[in-house]
Formats: C-alpha cells, structure tokens, sequence
C-alpha cells in the first residue's frame, strides 16, 4: 500500500464504477447476555480498515437478480449481495434487476465482515442505482436480517454498537494502522456462539472503559482452544505489542502507531503466516462514491 490518502486505498480499484466494500475490525467484544431468540447480546466496538471487496453493478430492466461469480460454498440463492438486492426489491417495489459483480479480496469467516459489507454495499449502492430513495434509517431496517453486522456497514460510521449490534452510536476514535493476520482457518459465528464455554454474563462496560484500554474480547478464550491457528498467529504477534481478535475470528490485529513499523512487521512474517497492513478509518470508503456521484 503506498498511497495513504486515497479512499479505500489498500487494494486498487479494479474500475471506476467499482463501490468498495470494507472490513471492519471488532476493536473489542463483550457478551454481555443473551435474548429470548439464542442471539447474544453485545458490547462491541466497530472500526473500518482500507481493505476489502469491491463490487460493481450492472441493471437489468427485466427484474432478475444474478450474481456474475461464483462463492466457495455459498449457492446464488444465499449470497448475501443476491439476498439483499432481493430484499431492497420487495421494499420498494423496484421492477429493475441487476447482474452483481464482486471482486472477492476478504477471507469469508474471518471476522473482518466481507459477507456483511458485501451486502451493505449493494443496498447502498442500487438503491443509488435503481433510484429507489431510501433514507439510511430504512436502509440500515432492511440491512439488520440479512445479518447482525450489515447495519454498521450502511450507516458508515465508527461505531459503538450494543445489542446484536443495531443499536449503534457514533464514535470518533484515533486511526492507526493495523496488521492483520488471517490464520489457515474459518471461524462459524454460529459455532462459538454454542459453545458452552463462552462468557455470557460479562459486566458491561461504557465507552470510556474502552478508551482508558479495556479491550476484551470474549470469544478469544474459546476460539483459542478450539483453533490452534488462531493461537499461532496471536503468539507471533506477542513481539509486536501484542494481537486481538477481531469478532468470533479468526482474523488478528495488532495496532501500530505509524505505517513504517506495521511494515516492518508484516516483512518478517514467516511463511506459514499470512496478513496486510491496512489504516483505521472512521468514516467508510462506502461514504466517498456516494460523495462523488
Ligand atoms: C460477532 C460479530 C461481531 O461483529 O462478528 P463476526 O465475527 O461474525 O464478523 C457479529 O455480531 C456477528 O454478526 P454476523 O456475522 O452478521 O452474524 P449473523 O449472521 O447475524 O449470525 C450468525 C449466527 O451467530 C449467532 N449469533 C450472532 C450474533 C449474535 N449477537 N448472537 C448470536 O448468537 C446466531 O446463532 C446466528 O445464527
Ligand atoms: N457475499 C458473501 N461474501 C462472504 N460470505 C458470504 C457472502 N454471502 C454469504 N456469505 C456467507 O457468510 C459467512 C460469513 O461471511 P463473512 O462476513 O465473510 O465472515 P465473518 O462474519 O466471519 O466476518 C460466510 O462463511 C458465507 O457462508
């Protein structure tokens, strides 16, 4: 990554009319209890990174919804860019299709929300596209059941997030830059969540905790037991002030001040281990385009 100031800078842009759709980091993750409906209940803290998939859209007037390549074991049906196209068509009504194209750069399962911002972005996009005009409170009604994380994607903000993650409240936080390991592994939600030896009474918190440098994580007891990769890749992250998990997993971060040393990090990684470096970013790239157009 060279240029610091673009938006969304980490990957390029594959062409002009590509929207971007960003990772997003749990800075931190607390269970702080569960609903009637299984679902946990959290404290989690959302930060965007300049790294992610891009997608591209062409309409269609004749209603279909397709995606144009295929997803290692996820059928068109349930794809969540298919999903949510779908979904923005019941609401409104839309008699347009569209072909959805989705240059694939975040690993699926690795707690960086890949599946989530995909989805967000093609809300945000073709409701730009189809001219259809909802606010972002109704597209952030319509983001909540194709998953837990896609809210935080269409709103675009740092967030302080609580419940399943819908309630989501603003945050200007510092940007550093982060090095991110993606160990040889993928993470289920679903599975740590069942897990019987999860946290699920953890005391809640307030933001100010977060900022004085509570930064837990509850599902990292769990998921370091049960995958060793993980393990691996927050050992070796030791030397560089330490590593977290970013949501149930499986990916890692550690945080480093300036662009520099997480380089020299990333340079001296083994192997076996695999990562990028990539900058904190309050505001996501989703928001630039939308400026732009
Ligand atoms: C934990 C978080 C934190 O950001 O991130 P990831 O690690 O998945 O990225 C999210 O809340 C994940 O959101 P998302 O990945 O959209 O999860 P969903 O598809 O809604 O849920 C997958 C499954 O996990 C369980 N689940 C999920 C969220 C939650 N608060 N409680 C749960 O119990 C449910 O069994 C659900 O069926
Ligand atoms: N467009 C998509 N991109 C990624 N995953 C998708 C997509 N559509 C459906 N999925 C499913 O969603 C799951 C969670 O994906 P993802 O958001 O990438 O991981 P995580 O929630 O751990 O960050 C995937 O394992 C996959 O089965």
């Amino acid at each position: 990554m060279t240029d610091t100031t673009a938006p969304h800078s980490a990957i390029t842009r594959p062409r002009a009319d590509a929207w971007p759709a960003p990772a997003k980091l749990n800075l931190m993750l607390r269970v702080v209890g569960r609903r009637p409906d299984g679902y946990h209940e959290l404290q989690t803290v959302f930060q965007f990174i300049d790294h992610g998939d891009w997608l591209w859209f062409d309409v269609r007037p004749d209603g279909i919804v397709r995606r144009c390549a295929a997803l290692d074991g996820v059928p068109e049906d349930d794809d969540l860019t298919v999903r949510a196209a779908r979904a923005l068509q019941r609401a409104t009504g839309c008699p347009l299709g569209v072909d959805i194209h989705c240059e694939k750069h975040l690993p699926m399962g690795g707690g960086l929300g890949g599946g989530s911002s995909d989805a967000a972005t093609t809300l945000v996009a073709l409701n730009q596209l189809w001219g259809t005009g909802l606010d972002t409170d109704a597209l952030a009604a319509l983001a909540l059941p194709l998953g837990a994380d896609v809210p935080v994607f269409v709103h675009g903000h740092a967030a302080w997030g609580e419940g399943v993650g819908e309630r989501l409240e603003p945050v200007t936080l510092p940007e550093p830059w982060y090095l991110v390991l993606i160990p040889p592994c993928s993470v289920a939600t679903r599975t740590i969540f069942q897990h019987p030896d999860l946290t699920r009474d953890s005391p809640p918190i307030t933001l100010a905790d977060f900022l004085s440098g509570d930064v837990t994580n509850d599902c990292l007891p769990v998921v370091r037991r049960e995958y060793p990769e993980v393990t691996s890749a927050l050992d070796w992250l030791s030397a560089w002030g330490g590593g977290r998990l970013t949501g149930t997993g499986a990916c890692v971060f550690a945080v480093f001040d300036d662009a520099a040393r997480a380089h020299e990090a990333l340079g001296n990684l083994p192997a076996a281990l695999h990562g990028f470096v990539a900058k904190g970013r309050n505001r996501s790239p989703l928001l630039e385009p939308l400026a732009d157009r």
